[in-house]
C-alpha cells in the first residue's frame, strides 16, 4: 500500500519525463493521482513544469489553489528553470521549488517533505483545538508555530494585542522536544520596576538594596533547562536590554549585588505588539539584541485578516468556557461577523462572556441575549442600508442604457466579489452567505459565465 497519496497538476509538454519521474514516485510509495478541472486539492500536491510553461496559467492556479487550507505544494521543474520563476512561485503559495534533473536524491527530497509535513499536520490538529481557527492564514500559522517549536531556535513573535501571543509562546515550550525540559518562566516586561527590574531577570542577594531581607533567584536561574519567555519585550528598559544581551551571548549572569558569574541555559520566546525594527531606527531598541532574539519571527495575524474564524471561534468559548451546549441563532453570527475587534480574539472572548451570561434558560442563543451596550450603532447601520447609494448606483446603470438583465447581472457579480473578499477568499463561507452554492462561487473565479451552471 502507498505510504502517500499526492495530487498532481503537469504544466509541461515532456510527458516522457514526467511519466519516469511518476514511476519513481510511485516506486517508494507516493500514489500520484491527477487533478481535474474542479476537483478541490486537498493535502499535498505536486505541480511539474517546464521552462516553456505558461508561467500566468500557473500563478492562476495557484492563486485558485490558495483558497484551499489544507493544501501544500511541490513545484518540481522538469528541466531548468529561470530563478525570478522560482521565486513567482514561492510568493504564490508553493513551498518547495527544485529542477529534478538537477539535485541530488528527488525522490528523496519529496519523501522527507511528506513525512515531515505529516508529523507537522499532527501536531497542528492538535493545537487547532487549543488555538481555535481553521482559515489558511490561521493554518499557515500554526503550521509556523510546530516549526518553530521543534527548532532550537530563538523566536520572536509579533501581533496586535490580543492575538494570541502569549499562548502561542506556551504552545512553543510545550511540543519544544527537549528531553527533560523543565519550566516555561514567564515575565512580562510592562511590570518590570526600573530600580529593581536587574533582581526580577537576575535575581539578588540579600542586603543588595534596602527590601532584599533575602537571597532570591530571577527569572533566568527559574528558567534554566527551560523556557524564558519575555513577553511585551518592547517595554524592557536600554540598560537591561544590554544586560539580558550579555546573558544571551555568553550564557552566564551575576544576581544584583553579586559578583558571581552563575550559568543558565534556556529556550528564549520573546512578544511584542510593537514594531521593534522601528523601534530599533528611533533608537530605543538595540540592534544587537534584535538579532539575537529574532532567530525565528512569527507575525499573528489580526482577527480581522482571518474572519472566518469567527464563528468557530465563538463556538468554541461558548461550549468549551461556558457549557453551554444549546444551538446559536445564526443572526448572533450575522451580528459577530459584521463587528470590528480592534482588541482581537481577546475581545470576541470577552464578547462571548458577555452574551453567554445574559443568557438564561434552556432555549437557544438569540439576539436577544446581546447585551444593549454592544447593539450596533443603528445611525451608521442606516446609511449603509439599501437605498441612496444603490439607487444611484442603478440609475447610472440605467442611463448607460443597460436592460434589467444586464443591471441583475452586475450586480450579483458585485454582490459575489464582495462576499468573497468579506470571507478573505473562502468560497464556502462566501457561498454560506450568499446562499447560493460553493459552485456558482468557483465558476466565478474561473470567470465563467453563471448562465452555464446546473444547480
Ligand atoms: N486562537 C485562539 N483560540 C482560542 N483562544 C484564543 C486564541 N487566540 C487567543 N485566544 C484567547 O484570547 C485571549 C488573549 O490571548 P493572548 O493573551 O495570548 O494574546 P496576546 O497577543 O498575548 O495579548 P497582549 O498583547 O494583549 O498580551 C486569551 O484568553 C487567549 O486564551
Amino acid at each position: 500500500m502507498a505510504e502517500f497519496s499526492v495530487w498532481f497538476k503537469p504544466f509541461t509538454s515532456q510527458p516522457a519525463r514526467l511519466v519516469d519521474i511518476i514511476d519513481a514516485l510511485e516506486c517508494v510509495g507516493i500514489d500520484l493521482q491527477a487533478l481535474h478541472l474542479g476537483d478541490m486539492p486537498t493535502g499535498a500536491g505536486i505541480i511539474f513544469l517546464d521552462h516553456e510553461a505558461p508561467l500566468p496559467e500557473i500563478l492562476e492556479s495557484l492563486d485558485a489553489f490558495s483558497l484551499y487550507a489544507d493544501t501544500r505544494i511541490i513545484a518540481v521543474a522538469v528541466g531548468p528553470l529561470p530563478t525570478s520563476t522560482t521565486w513567482a512561485l514561492l510568493r504564490s503559495g508553493v513551498v518547495e521549488v527544485f529542477s529534478w534533473f538537477e539535485v541530488e536524491k528527488p525522490v528523496q527530497i519529496i519523501l522527507s517533505r511528506l513525512r515531515y509535513w505529516e508529523v507537522v499536520e499532527e501536531k497542528v490538529a492538535y493545537l487547532q483545538r487549543r488555538m481555535v481557527g481553521n482559515s489558511r492564514c490561521w493554518l499557515n500559522t500554526l503550521r509556523q508555530v510546530v516549526d518553530m517549536a521543534l527548532s532550537n531556535c530563538q523566536v520572536l513573535i509579533m501581533g496586535e494585542s490580543g492575538t494570541g501571543k502569549e499562548l502561542v509562546a506556551q504552545e512553543i515550550h510545550q511540543l519544544d522536544p527537549r528531553p527533560d525540559k523543565r519550566d516555561c518562566v514567564v515575565v512580562d516586561c510592562t511590570n518590570l520596576i526600573p530600580g529593581l527590574s536587574g533582581s526580577e531577570l537576575f535575581g539578588h542577594e540579600k542586603g543588595a538594596f534596602t527590601n532584599a531581607i533575602s537571597t532570591r533567584d530571577g527569572a533566568l536561574a527559574l528558567a534554566h533547562e527551560g523556557t524564558l519567555f519575555l513577553d511585551e519585550l518592547g517595554e524592557l528598559p536600554l540598560p537591561l536590554q544590554a544586560e539580558l544581551l550579555r546573558a544571551l551571548q555568553e550564557g552566564t549572569y551575576k544576581r544584583v549585588g553579586s559578583n558571581t558569574w552563575r550559568k543558565a541555559r534556556f529556550r528564549l520566546v520573546s512578544a511584542t505588539n510593537r514594531d521593534l525594527l522601528a523601534e530599533v531606527h528611533k533608537g530605543t531598541f538595540r540592534q544587537d539584541l534584535y538579532y539575537r532574539i529574532s532567530g525565528w519571527t512569527c507575525q499573528l495575524p489580526p482577527l480581522r485578516e482571518r474572519k472566518e474564524d469567527i464563528v468557530v471561534l465563538a463556538e468554541h468559548f461558548f461550549r468549551q468556557q461556558h457549557h453551554i451546549q444549546q444551538p446559536v441563532d445564526r443572526q448572533v453570527y450575522d451580528f459577530l461577523l459584521l463587528r470590528d475587534y480592534p482588541g482581537n480574539v481577546r475581545e470576541l472572548q470577552q464578547l462571548i462572556n458577555r452574551i453567554a451570561n445574559k443568557h438564561l434558560g434552556e432555549g437557544p442563543i438569540t439576539i436577544g441575549d446581546i447585551p444593549r451596550s454592544d447593539w450596533p450603532d443603528f445611525a451608521q447601520l442606516g446609511s449603509t442600508v439599501p437605498g441612496s447609494e444603490l439607487e444611484a448606483g442603478v440609475k447610472r446603470l440605467i442611463y448607460q442604457g443597460l436592460g434589467l438583465k444586464e443591471i441583475k447581472d452586475q450586480v450579483t457579480e458585485i454582490a459575489k466579489k464582495v462576499a468573497i473578499h468579506h470571507e478573505n477568499g473562502n468560497l464556502k463561507m462566501a457561498a454560506h452567505r450568499l446562499g447560493c452554492s460553493e459552485r456558482i462561487l468557483q465558476m466565478h473565479m474561473r470567470g465563467e459565465p453563471e448562465m452555464t451552471v446546473q444547480e
